[in-house]
């Protein structure tokens, strides 16, 4: 069981074995909090969740939400079992799957009109969603004249009108072309902002702009679990280093570049909106884009980070030399040549560099 699972804060919790499934899991979700489940096709992170959603029951194991039992089966035997209507909790796959004959607005509307809600009332509350993922003018619309993308939003919309204490969101950008992508992902993270919320996704962009913690699965085991940040930045296990691995560097943006705490710069592109003056950003850049040096090689634009030398890795055909630069850990992706031309060593000082062109900065 992961520390994370014995949190005291958790809203959601979930411990479950489902043996023909090879899953063994335990994660635990605060309130508010998104957690986004990554790992590699078929290790078990659509199974975590129709558990919660009370599709599938586990061998052995409980779901509780907040005070409630929702699931309690012990070697086999049901104590306790709430019907998937009952749960609040909302599933949304990488499928839109909105009513055809209806409008969207009653797409929207269906979940509070099913709870009882007055048409008037689920109206309004379909009204308030679908402004909410900036699809309030195709109300009236037809769900079979709306893109892939407005579709998909508008099952955002339809799932959080029907006020789940969870919402589950299984791969829900993977089936979008790549540019559409990028800005219902930006509409996910304000609307997920006080949701609690799963999200299974192999996407570690999904990951690093949607989630608050990740919980890396693999083979049916939460092998890591943390913040985001931390587990991409420094990742522990097999899956989320082959994906991950990814340097991180937070700070405040300028406008035109990225100042770290300790005044270490980075300038880089921009992605989705731009990040407001001052605000929280983050610095991306693959290990694989970033050059050593013995010396500072100057030459815009290009980043430099003095940087002393931790760590030498084998990495396939190239050596990982991660190290510690101005209170960050950076790391650089280069040929075993190069090692040992560098003379690279633990301890020795160097110099990184990265094209600005290689750098994503996202407003997070
Ligand atoms: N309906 C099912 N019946 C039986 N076994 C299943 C079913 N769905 C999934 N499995 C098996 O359970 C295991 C976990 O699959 P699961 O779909 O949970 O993984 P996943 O991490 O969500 O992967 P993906 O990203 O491919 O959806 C796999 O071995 C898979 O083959």
């Amino acid at each position: 069981m992961t520390p994370a699972a014995d949190r005291d804060d958790a809203h959601l919790r979930v411990a479950a074995t489902v043996p023909e499934r090879g899953l063994d899991a335990a994660l635990a979700v605060g309130r508010g909090e998104t957690l986004a489940l990554l790992g590699p096709n078929g290790a078990g992170k659509s199974t975590l969740l129709s558990l919660v959603a009370g599709l599938i029951a586990p061998y052995d194991g409980q779901v509780t939400l907040g005070h409630r039992v929702l699931t309690s089966v012990r070697s086999g035997t049901t104590r306790t079992w709430v019907a998937p209507h009952r749960r609040r909790v909302g599933l949304l796959d990488q499928r839109a799957l909105l009513f055809p004959h209806l409008s969207v607005a009653d797409n929207v509307a269906f979940g509070p009109r099913s709870a009882g809600v007055r048409p008037d009332a689920a109206r309004a509350t379909a009204r308030r969603w679908l402004a909410a993922v900036g699809l309030e003018d195709r109300a009236a619309s037809r769900a079979t004249e709306l893109s892939g993308g407005q579709a998909q939003r508008v099952a955002v919309a339809r799932a959080l009108a029907a006020d789940p204490e969870v919402l589950l969101l299984d791969e829900p950008l993977a089936a979008l072309d790549v540019d559409v992508a990028p800005a219902l992902r930006h509409r996910l993270r304000e609307v997920l902002a006080e949701q609690t919320t799963v999200l299974a996704t192999h996407d570690v962009l999904d990951a690093l702009l949607l989630a608050d913690r990740v919980a890396v699965v693999e083979d049916g085991r939460v092998v890591e679990e943390g913040p985001t940040a931390e587990v991409l930045a420094r990742p522990r296990s097999a899956f989320a280093a082959r994906i991950a691995g990814l340097n991180l560097v937070r700070g405040t943006w300028r406008g035109d570049r990225l100042v770290t705490e300790e005044g270490t710069e980075v300038h880089g592109l921009t992605h989705g909106d731009v990040p407001s003056y001052s605000s929280t950003a983050t610095a991306v850049f693959r290990p694989s884009a970033v050059a050593v040096y013995l010396h500072d090689v100057s030459g815009s634009p290009r980043n430099h980070f003095p940087l002393v030398v931790r760590a030498l890795e084998p990495r396939g055909d190239l050596v990982r030399v991660t190290g510690e630069s101005g209170g960050l850990t950076l790391a650089a992706d280069v040929t075993p040549q190069s090692v040992a031309e560098l003379g690279l060593v633990p301890g020795l000082r160097v110099s990184l560099t990265v094209k600005a062109t290689e750098v994503s900065v996202y407003g997070v």
